[in-house]
């Protein structure tokens, strides 16, 4: 059965996805239409959010279905230009439920500025809101790639690397992708994941 608003499953997850665009928005991390969010049905549908709409400002209209190549079940809607990133993770790995996609300050400034292919994040007790994690002494990489207009590109470049992500990954000069089982889940990583990024570029910040 297609996304309608006559569906319970499809409402509800409509707004998970409203709710997280909201969470983002005041958070600071979706500025003007950037961000992107879907999630996972349990019946295997995916609900993303409509390109070039603000994430903070979504009704049940701006959340189409897709399949699971990312083509949108009604021809005539304009699904996510980066609904590609988030196709290629639900392909990755069965248990994902919810993908989060935003450009704060932090993500991007840090991801410009790191040489290095990866970020490392270590001793932080936060650390272990990502799964696995039981302690704070740990050291975790969160890789960085080179930004592409040709998301199907960029694709390709992220997928060699995906098995290994604990974290999510970095798009340089352009923000944040990370998931999780469920919406909620993908959200409090996403908080966890800002809240370390703002905390390494403070202490660039301090060091210079
Ligand atoms: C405001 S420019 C941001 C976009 O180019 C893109 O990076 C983005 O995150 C949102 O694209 P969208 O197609 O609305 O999902
Ligand atoms: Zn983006």
């Amino acid at each position: 059965m297609s996304g309608t608003i006559a569906d319970p499953a499809w409402v509800e997850a409509c707004q998970q996805i409203m709710q997280a665009g909201r969470r983002m928005d005041a958070r600071g991390w979706v500025p003007a239409t950037a961000g992107n969010l879907s999630c996972r049905l349990a019946d295997g549908r995916i609900a993303i959010t409509r390109s070039g709409g603000h994430k903070g400002f979504l009704s049940e209209n701006g959340v189409i279905e897709i399949d699971p190549q990312g083509t949108p079940l009604n021809p005539g809607d304009r699904a996510s230009a980066e609904t590609l990133l988030h196709t290629q993770l639900y392909a990755h790995d069965a248990s994902i439920g919810a993908v989060l996609h935003g450009h704060s300050v932090a993500a991007t400034v840090l991801s410009m500025d790191e040489v290095s292919d990866a970020i490392t994040l270590a001793d932080y007790e936060i650390l272990k809101v990502f799964e696995g994690q039981k302690t704070h002494e740990t050291s975790l990489e969160l890789p960085l790639f080179h930004n592409d207009q040709d998301i199907a590109r960029l694709a390709t470049v992220v997928a060699p690397v995906l098995a290994d992500m604990k974290l999510g990954y970095l798009i340089r000069g352009h923000g944040v992708y990370v998931w999780g089982p469920d919406m909620p889940t993908a959200l409090a990583r996403l908080e966890g994941l800002e809240f370390l990024l703002a905390c390494h570029l403070a202490r660039q910040q301090k060091a210079h």
